[in-house]
């Protein structure tokens, strides 16, 4: 049955801002304490999910969460009214209110793995949320992204939602952005290819010496099984550390893959060769292309700066590829000649770029491929998707809601402001409502909050 890859993008939460919350994503560090913007970041992601719906594709979306979490700031020994908490909070341990106010499940890339029906052996599509436990703030997303997950992908005579794999650095995930399903079409059985960053039980293994390694191959393996997936679906490749070091924090900020086609920069992986190799002898229907962009190319710092392999890999039709990637792309003569050069050249499918301004995201290290979730889809599985696919309705609307509900401006003072809170309430209640997807948040359930 023919399948289409369906991307799921994080619909920006209305507490958007810059914490410099994750040490080892350079350009969250950078921006730490800059003013945000809200209402602007929502709508460039809004922007995007339009973009590609009018290119033809099936585009989806993932809710917020509601953040500050309170739920949170009470199990971290805060009380009294909400007010108190916010300040309490705010004066004495103002990291714990911004993270607890990121809005960081934005970054749907890390939402979850997924294995389509394809390949897992109950022909059911197959998801697991990430445990993201590597920084506190994303460790507190899994259980609001189980949720979201049950309430779209409710169907379960075709869909499997499981719980994150154990929250403990052995098994720290990171989701889609570290695993990438090449195909020779997306209805044909995938070669799942999981980059992991260290071994946790072998100590004697390589690994990064200055950030951290925020997925292990122990999780990775621990979902492949979890998936069901047998050993010639799957290869486990290790980034290469030193790229880790410069501020490569997950693997989608050194390489992108669609169907047979691996566009990666030649600093991505350890053991290179071997990996293609592996990747090659496994892809059933097709031959590997890999697109391989050289140090003398490009260096690894400019295609950090630049984002270029955090971009989405898409099939406009069975032969031809676009690149949507960042405006930062264009900003740097390197990074546009080398793209020309990639269009042109005929031993790739890749031969159109379209560009997004995804600046506010940027900022905090979110490129176009940390906003997207992949889920291949067959007919019947889109037709059983309860909710959340963009249609030029819902568009309208989401556009709507947020020029409704969402500030101009965030600063870091401003997360102790409980009217916040209350907007944020305000806004996602209603979100509930366009979408359709029931009561997925703890505030809405009296006594959860
Ligand atoms: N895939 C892109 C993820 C970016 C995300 N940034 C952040 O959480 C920064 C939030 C802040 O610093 O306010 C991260 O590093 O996991």
């Amino acid at each position: 049955m023919k399948a289409f890859e369906v991307n799921f993008d994080g619909l920006v939460g209305p507490t958007h801002n810059y914490a410099g919350l994750s040490y080892g994503n350079v350009a969250s560090e950078r921006h730490q304490n800059l003013i945000a913007q809200p209402r602007t970041a929502a709508l460039q992601g809004l922007t995007k999910m339009k973009a590609l719906s009018d290119m033809g594709l099936v585009q989806g979306l993932l809710p917020p969460h509601e953040r500050p979490h309170m739920p949170t700031l009470r199990a971290l020994g805060f009380t009294g009214t909400e007010a108190q908490m916010l300040a309490k909070a705010a004066q004495e341990a103002p990291t714990l209110l911004s993270a607890v106010s990121s809005a960081s499940p934005m970054w749907t890339a890390n939402a979850a793995t997924v294995s389509s029906s394809a390949d897992t052996p109950d022909r059911k599509v197959h998801f697991t949320p990430a445990n993201l436990n590597a920084k506190f703030h994303r460790s507190i997303e899994h259980p609001g992204t189980g949720r979201a997950l049950r309430a779209i992908f409710a169907n379960e005579e075709h869909f499997v939602v499981h719980n994150a794999v154990p929250s403990c650095p052995h098994f720290g995930d990171e989701g889609a952005a570290n695993h990438t399903r090449l195909c020779a079409s997306y209805d044909s059985p995938a070669v799942e290819l999981y980059v992991y960053g260290q071994i946790a039980l072998n100590a004697e293994a390589p690994r990064p010496m200055k950030y951290p390694a925020r997925q292990t191959l122990e999780s990775c393996q621990a979902i492949a099984r979890l998936h069901g997936l047998q050993e010639h679906q799957v290869v486990f490749a290790q980034q290469n550390p030193a790229v880790i070091d410069q501020g490569v924090f997950h693997n989608d900020v050194i390489a992108v893959g669609n169907r047979n086609v691996l566009f990666y920069h030649e600093e991505a992986f350890l053991n290179t060769d071997e990996v293609l190799a592996e990747i090659d002898r496994k892809l059933v229907g097709a031959d590997l292309i890999p697109v391989c962009i050289t140090n003398d190319e490009l260096s690894v710092a400019e295609a950090i700066a630049s984002y270029l392999f955090n971009s989405q890999l898409i099939s406009l039709d069975d032969d031809n590829m676009a690149l949507i990637v960042p405006k930062e792309c264009e900003d740097s003569t390197t990074v546009r000649q080398l793209l020309d050069r990639l269009v042109q050249d005929t031993s790739n499918p890749i031969n159109k770029v379209v560009v997004m301004d995804l600046k506010q995201s940027m900022r905090n290290g979110g490129g176009p491929a940390c906003l997207r979730l992949r889920v291949a889809l067959n007919e019947q599985e889109i037709q059983a998707v309860s909710n959340c696919i963009i249609t030029p309705a819902l568009f309208e609307d989401l556009t709507a809601w947020v020029e409704k509900h969402y500030r101009d401006e965030l600063a870091q003072q401003d997360l102790a402001d409980p009217s916040l809170l209350n907007e944020s309430r305000t806004a996602l209640d209603e979100l509930t409502r366009i979408l359709g997807v029931g009561s997925i948040y703890d505030f809405q359930h009296p006594g959860m909050r």
